[in-house]
């Protein structure tokens, strides 16, 4: 059952503390055995806090057409041109030193190795790897979120739940071509971003590290250690953060960092999300402008956003910035698009739900239908939460909805690719990694928290765990709300 990675589920996880503003830009990580606190709080720390060996610097880039841009800290002086360059670090201190240290950056270059992490998800390269991937995704606590008394039975309900979805998943990898294009599509955004970054006179090592598939966020990190990179920045592929996605990879990386005494000193700095970077938002109104001009009525096209979904709990329960921060998104690419004289309508859903929790609302297909019942005629399907072609954009988006909408009255249909290596996105990334560098801090973590796979150590409490956690998830899955989720082919 452990044959996707043995790395994965020896690694212990820690929760991670997600304290946020409504508009998600400022930000403090602090590792901690607590589950995800509510609310969404500005946080902001003294000169003194910064010192705390737990921090972990978390850089939010910053949409940054504003002049008015508050670094939090009065008395600061930044050009605009300046301005445009800053990622906002959580604590308003760090971004007093941000000038000195950008010029420490490039003066030092030459003895400094620099090495750009890429996070993402990572897919099923054959059908025959799709169980042991969803093995690796539902066994991650931050995709299953069991409360801790339960976390026993987070891995044999990874087995079970693997197993009784694989069937679905497998039609789907098998109508777009036997497996996920996310591997190689990320290969090629690594080396496009790489060229970027050499162009720039940033040359760069670009590493990848998937969650739950080849190449693991754990082999990365051993490569960057062997090729002894002394200054780290983290990019997660995803725009928006959510505690599923971007936060799940941290987290794996805090608790890899956490054992590693080299690791633990190494300077890092992570760009949680940058959703509103400019370079990103205009990138995407190009591809929806172009796309626009395909259809032959183009003002009467609506604007179909749909984002990958998560559970309502996320947000409603453990703070989750993600739909904030992906309506925040559609703001301000719908505000560019009218500044382009676009002023199409517009709407957002969520696609993609998992199980028998609700999700976030509303759900993609049931507004395709009601849009087809109030007579939409032209439909532009945006996939915004990806920066690569998955497949939900492949399958998904491509072939259920866009039959759903033929059959709901939708006359004329269209999709946006995804960014891929569009140059001015990729750009804008390198550009979002070099206003990074100067953030860099070593993720020091000096007390070791509970892990939620404590009991991996031990191979007695594991099989006993192991055992009592089947039967009790047997139990689980065949509660009457799980099976109506079978019936209905959700899982
Ligand atoms: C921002 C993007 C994503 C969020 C948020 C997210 C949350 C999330 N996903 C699942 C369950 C599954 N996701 C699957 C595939 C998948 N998920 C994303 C992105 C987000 N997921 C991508 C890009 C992909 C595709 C990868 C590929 O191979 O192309 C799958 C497997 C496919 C399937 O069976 O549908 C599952 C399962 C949950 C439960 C969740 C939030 C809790
Ligand atoms: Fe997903």
């Amino acid at each position: 059952m452990e044959a996707a990675s043995p790395a994965i589920g020896r690694v212990k996880v820690s929760g991670l503390d997600s304290r946020t503003s409504r508009r998600g830009s400022t930000k403090s990580w602090h590792p901690t055995s607590a589950f995800i606190g509510r609310g969404r709080k500005s946080v902001s720390c003294s000169a003194g806090e910064l010192n705390k060996p737990l921090e972990l610097v978390a850089v939010s880039s910053r949409h940054s057409t504003d002049d008015s841009v508050n670094l939090g800290k009065p008395n600061v002086f930044v050009p605009v041109s300046k301005r445009k360059l800053v990622g906002q670090t959580f604590c308003s201190a760090r971004v007093g030193t941000f000038h000195e240290n950008s010029f420490g950056v490039a003066s030092h270059a030459a003895e400094e190795k620099i090495g750009v992490l890429l996070l993402n998800l990572g897919g099923p390269e054959t059908l025959h790897d799709v169980q042991p991937f969803l093995f690796n995704l539902f066994a991650d606590p931050d995709i299953i979120r069991l409360p801790r008394m339960f976390r026993f039975l987070q891995r044999p309900l990874a087995q079970l739940i693997s197993v009784a979805r694989a069937p679905k998943s497998k039609e789907g990898y098998a109508a777009i071509g036997g497996g996920s294009p996310l591997r190689k599509i990320t290969d090629e955004q690594a080396n496009a971003l790489r060229s970027a970054l050499e162009a720039k006179n940033f040359p760069v090592d670009v590493y990848i590290g998937m969650r739950y598939w080849h190449p693991f966020t754990e082999e990365a990190i051993q490569q960057i250690k062997k090729d002894g990179v002394t200054k780290l920045v983290v990019l997660p592929l995803y725009p928006q953060f959510s505690i599923s996605t971007s936060g799940s990879s941290i987290r794996l990386l805090q608790s890899i960092f956490r054992e590693d005494s080299h690791l633990s000193r190494l300077p890092v700095s992570i760009i949680e999300s940058w959703y509103e970077r400019e370079g990103y938002i205009k990138s995407m109104a190009n591809l929806i402008e172009q796309e626009l001009r395909t259809f032959s009525r183009p003002k009467e096209v609506m604007i179909f956003f749909s984002a990958h979904g998560v559970p309502v709990s996320y947000v409603e329960d453990a703070g989750d910035p993600y739909k904030d921060q992906m309506e925040e998104c559609i703001f301000f690419i719908m505000k560019e698009l009218k500044s382009r004289g676009i002023n199409n309508k517009h709407t957002l859903a969520y696609q993609s739900r998992v199980g028998p929790v609700q999700w976030l609302k509303p759900y993609t297909d049931e507004v395709i239908v009601e849009l087809g019942q109030k007579g939409v005629k032209s439909l532009l399907a945006v996939p915004v939460s990806f920066v690569s072609e998955h497949i939900e954009t492949l399958e998904e988006i491509d072939m259920e909805y866009k039959n759903l909408a033929l059959e709901s009255g939708i006359e004329n249909w269209g999709r946006v690719p995804a960014l891929g290596c569009t140059s001015s996105f990729i750009s804008d990334l390198a550009d979002a990694i070099i206003e990074a560098l100067p953030s860099a801090t070593a993720m020091t973590m000096a007390s070791r928290t509970i892990s939620s796979d404590e009991t991996d150590f031990d191979p007695f409490l594991k099989a006993i765990n192991l055992f009592f956690g089947s039967i009790m998830a047997f139990f689980l899955l065949m509660s009457p709300k799980l099976i109506s989720a079978f019936k209905n082919n959700l899982l």
